[in-house]
């Protein structure tokens, strides 16, 4: 067979095979002969000819005899002069064929085990992104690519992409899953730049079925690492395998980005990770502290600390969750029951910095309005249940909303004492248990305040 041949072969495989797996996996193959029906191919890396020889064969023999080609079969053999990648398995001396060898290992970051979709709780903020995430799991056709989650530090996009990577590993063995961060991506593509190892590089990401790409952000303002990360980007979505990004904002908000890049991460579904609300942060917090007192048996836990916590620590979920595993720890050091002080005692700092800056001024004036008592009733010494209940009411809403110590409650109470404080505050927490019209005054009352 004529080279001509094979270069009018190779003009139909151009077109059948489209032009980014052209220029990666069939440019660089050479014809070196046909002999006894066999058309031998030279390629530059034992992983190519693997690649090749799976991918592409079948296609390539088509071709060749549509075109008259006396070929039969089809060889890739490693030209002799190349050097070997590190990942790829060592060449038989002796055998002319390639022989069959495993992918290479893909350079991806390992997987945290705890961050699947059984450990994530789902709530409003994040119900869209959780169901997207699902559904790319679940496989088949690829009906959104690329899958694009962004949202605020820590509010669990790296988690749901890890969720992804375990569940489709589990449903697919077979699919090659490679997860890693941009800052990976970066660095990767600059050592094979320094090793001269570009070819392996590219193989490498393109031999991907579903390729996940944390805090892509990183990459703005780094050019030639863009332009890598735009042909891969291109090349799996030519080959119809799924993409997975996430960055800290919406694609179109990240600065020093190339407008192709973010043109082409908005082809897909993107979603965000709303900041998280009262309810997603106490279901968080049941969950993480269900696990704990496993860990920690025989922990005590006094009724209403979780809900404090939901309440006074900010949107992000890391915080929350370290601050769970402060109080589960030091509460087992000193052998107390975690109870409301105890948690303030612990973890002062961090509801310091989180403070909602509620103030119990606020407090008083919205409980008297709620229950259209005076505000000199509230701080009076008045005791009719009418003024005193309110009057808890609002001395617990003090405790839960604002980072006052009981004293400095009970000062703002016309200087009542703080074991007053405390009384009102296990009183109303009883009565939320038992006492529905109690409950949901005070939900309400804080729903206002938070506001
Ligand atoms: N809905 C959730 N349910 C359970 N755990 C969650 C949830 N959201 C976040 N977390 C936990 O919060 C922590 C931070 O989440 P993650 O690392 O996924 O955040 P991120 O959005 O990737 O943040 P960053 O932008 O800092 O990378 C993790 O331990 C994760 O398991």
């Amino acid at each position: 067979m004529k080279n001509d041949t094979w270069g009018r072969v190779k003009q139909q495989l151009l077109e059948s095979v489209g032009r980014n797996n052209f220029a990666n996996w069939i440019e660089p193959l050479e014809l070196t002969k046909v002999d006894n029906g066999v058309a031998v191919f030279s390629v530059p890396t034992s992983f190519m000819a693997n690649w090749v020889s799976r991918n592409f064969a079948d296609t390539i023999l088509t071709h060749l005899k549509a075109a008259n080609a006396p070929a039969s079969r089809v060889e890739f053999k490693v030209a002799a002069h190349q050097p070997q990648p590190a990942t790829s398995e060592p060449k038989p001396a002796a055998a002319p064929v390639v022989a069959p060898v495993e992918p290479a290992e893909l350079p991806g970051a390992p997987l945290d085990a705890r961050f699947t979709f059984d450990n994530f709780v789902v709530g409003k903020p994040n119900e869209l992104a959780h169901a997207a995430a699902r559904r790319v799991a679940e496989g088949g056709p690829v009906t959104f690519n690329p899958l694009f989650l962004y949202g605020g530090v820590g509010l669990g996009k790296t988690h749901l992409m890890h969720a992804i990577a375990h569940e489709t590993r589990t449903r697919n063995p077979e699919l090659r899953v490679l997860y890693l961060s941009a800052e990976q991506f970066m660095y990767r593509f600059v050592q094979a730049l320094r090793d001269r190892q570009m070819i392996d590089f590219k193989q490498i990401f393109r031999s991907v079925d579903v390729l996940m790409v944390d805090d892509v952000q990183f990459i703005a303002g780094k050019d030639s690492t863009q332009e890598e990360f735009f042909h891969t980007f291109n090349a799996l979505v030519d080959q119809g395998k799924q993409i997975i990004i996430s960055a800290d904002r919406a694609p179109g908000e990240i600065k020093n980005l190339e407008d192709r890049i973010k043109s082409r991460l908005q082809c897909g579904l993107v979603v965000d990770l709303h900041p998280t609300d009262y309810e997603l942060r106490l279901g968080i917090l049941q969950t993480k502290a269900e696990a704990y007192r496993a860990q920690y048996s025989g922990l005590q836990f006094a009724d209403g600390v979780l809900e404090f916590l939901a309440h006074r620590i900010s949107t992000n979920v890391r915080v929350l969750e370290g601050a769970l595993m402060r109080l589960f720890a030091f509460a087992s050091l000193v052998g107390r029951e975690i109870t409301l002080d105890l948690t303030q005692e612990c973890l002062a700092d961090i509801l310091k910095q989180s403070d909602r800056k509620v103030t119990v001024e606020e407090i008083q004036r919205k409980v008297s309005e709620h229950y259209a008592i005076r505000l000199s009733d509230m701080i009076g010494p008045k005791r009719v249940r009418s003024i005193a209940r309110p009057r808890q009411v609002a001395m617990y809403l003090a405790k839960q909303l604002t980072s006052r110590s009981l004293p400095e409650i009970g000062r703002r109470f016309g200087g009542r004492d703080h074991t007053t404080v405390m009384h009102g505050v296990r009183r109303i927490e009883e009565l939320k248990g038992t006492d529905s019209q109690i409950a949901d005054d005070v939900e309400m009352l804080r729903r206002a305040l938070e506001a």
